[in-house]
């Protein structure tokens, strides 16, 4: 009956269901609801609950998944509402008697705004759960929210039969009548959906296929680099700016170099013929760069990104410019995801997984399938390491096997990871004003990649001042730089939300493992590699 304005599905059919279905039926019925009246919301939860909560009768709960779409009183210039989601349960006690028996207290995780969701998680009942909520707060689709805090659909109770091998810390409800007694029958399980962290990768269990893809891009790689067009700054001599030493005035003021608009790969360098810069457009497709866009989204929501309180210990490098584009709904934070990490101040201390990798459970469980789902991006770093610069990317590959020969954690955390460099950082729509990368090895490179999604996107270009130099850094795009010794910064985008990823190596790194990258000038005189 309840369904028969809501085409709502019965509840053990949506217990049985995958939960995207569940969500696919979430969204009809709340497509349904907008173009009627919105308060009419709780009433509706209250029949579709009243008529649904009888069913669970006999059976003893070992663990509920409610799972709740939609507005948490969100309005969309509060992009984190503070609301606890629980606070509409006290709406549903009456029709679900069994609801009372969940404490109420622990409300702590949110998600970002997609929808399809990638859910967080909410426990409550205390150290053996008893029911979770997944929430995520209103889709776009969903017009903005005000007041009221239970705005669109319970979607789902999600079930799950008790068994003697799990014993329920769900008290049984006294009123329920005991279940008929009949022919003995199988008792079938019912599937509970333990939402994953992030969305799984698509070549997981698909080595071979992996494999083939990464060595046609590896190729393709190669082929860009053999393409790359030097151009020379001559006024810069990176010999200089590796021993200390200062740069000298040019005696005419350098020529403006944008390339901002230019399809060529380039390799900018300095007066010697060594780059400084590299960059190669195009290297990723639409499609792939959207992956990497919707994991590293999703990345921010599964593993809880903020914005670090104060800029961190490393005020000199990439936490100092902790200023973030504020727009509604825009995603801001930064990510340190390093598997071995000395944090500023410490490097004589034995050093260990930067802090967004470790903080808790969830976000390891995250991070490391953000490794994972990342392999298409870090495959395409290795490739442009090794095809611009060898002996680095040779160094690189040694001293990865050097810090996994010491460190099981590493080992562990490498597993998925197949990133030459030991770390990289996300940054959510971060403005990065004029810095040098100082925790970064001068001989090494960074590897920039930023994402944005939409038509109307503009700007982010990379510039770096000591060169008069402008280049492409969007969506389709990879650029190596020099960033220890060379200051740069992004300029200023509009239309829409901007992620950057910098894959970098610490100078800590490599004194930890005794060992030093190979220095980009030894092989001087314009020695034509490969
Ligand atoms: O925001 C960016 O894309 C620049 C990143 C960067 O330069 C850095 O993290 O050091
Ligand atoms: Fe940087």
């Amino acid at each position: 009956m309840h369904s028969s304005r809501t085409n709502w599905p019965e509840l053990a059919e949506l217990a049985a269901k995958p939960v995207d279905e569940v969500l696919q039926a979430a969204r009809l019925s709340l497509e349904g609801k907008q173009e009627g009246k919105q308060e009419g919301n709780v009433s509706e939860w209250r029949r579709i609950f009243g008529s649904t909560a009888p069913r669970l009768n006999g059976l003893e709960l070992s663990r509920a998944v409610l799972i709740g779409v939609g507005g948490l009183g969100a309005s969309p210039r509060e992009p984190v509402p503070p609301v606890p989601p629980f606070s509409f349960l006290p709406t549903l006690l009456p029709t679900a008697p069994f609801l009372s028996s969940l404490r109420t207290s622990k409300a702590t995780t949110y998600c970002p705004e997609t929808f399809p969701p990638t859910w967080s998680e909410t426990r409550v009942g205390g150290s053996a759960p008893t029911a979770t909520l997944l929430h995520c707060p209103s889709p776009s689709t969903v017009q903005p929210l005000t007041s009221v805090l239970l705005k669109s659909a319970l979607v789902s109770l999600r079930l799950q039969s008790s068994s003697a091998t799990r014993p329920t810390s769900m008290p049984a409800d006294r009123h329920v009548p005991t279940r008929p007694r009949g022919p003995k029958k199988t008792p079938t399980a019912v599937r509970v959906h333990h939402p994953g962290p992030m969305p799984q990768y698509i070549f997981a269990d698909k080595k071979p296929r992996e494999e083939r893809q990464f060595r046609v891009w590896d190729r393709q790689m190669k082929k860009t680099v053999e393409r790359l067009e030097q151009r020379m700054v001559a006024h810069y001599d990176l010999v200089r700016a590796l021993e200390g030493k200062r740069q000298l005035k040019p005696r005419t003021p350098p020529p403006f170099l944008d390339y901002s608009a230019s399809d060529t790969p380039l390799e900018i360098t300095d007066k010697h013929g060594y780059p400084l810069v590299v960059v190669l457009p195009n290297v990723f497709s639409e499609s792939s760069a959207d992956m990497i866009y919707d994991t590293l989204k999703d990345y921010h929501g599964s593993a809880g990104i903020k914005v670090p309180n104060g800029g961190g210990a490393d005020g000199h490098a990439r936490g100092a410019v902790d200023n973030y584009v504020s727009e509604p709904d825009f995603l801001v934070g930064v990510a340190k995801l390093a598997k071995i990490w000395h944090a500023v101040g410490h490097t004589h201390e034995e050093p260990v997984a930067a802090t967004t990798v470790v903080k808790n459970g969830t976000s390891l469980a995250a991070s490391c399938q953000l490794f994972q789902n990342l392999r298409p991006l870090s495959a395409r770093v290795n490739s442009a390491l090794k095809h611009v610069d060898r002996p680095f990317y040779d160094a690189a590959v040694a001293a990865r096997a050097a810090a996994e020969a010491r460190r099981a954690d590493v080992r562990a955390l490498n597993h998925d990871d197949n990133l030459v460099l030991e770390g990289r950082e996300i940054m959510y729509n971060r403005k990065s004003t004029l810095h040098r990368d100082l925790s970064d090895h001068k001989r090494g490179w960074a590897a920039l990649k930023a994402v944005h999604r939409g038509a109307d996107y503009e700007g982010g270009y990379l510039r770096i001042p000591e060169l008069n130099l402008r280049v492409r850094y969007g969506h389709r795009d990879l650029v190596l730089i020099r960033g220890r010794l060379l200051q740069h910064e992004v300029e200023p985008w509009t239309g829409g939300q901007r992620i950057a990823v910098a894959h970098f190596t610490h100078s800590s790194y490599w004194t930890y493992l005794n060992m030093v990258p190979p220095s980009p000038t030894v092989d001087a005189e314009g020695e034509d590699d490969v």
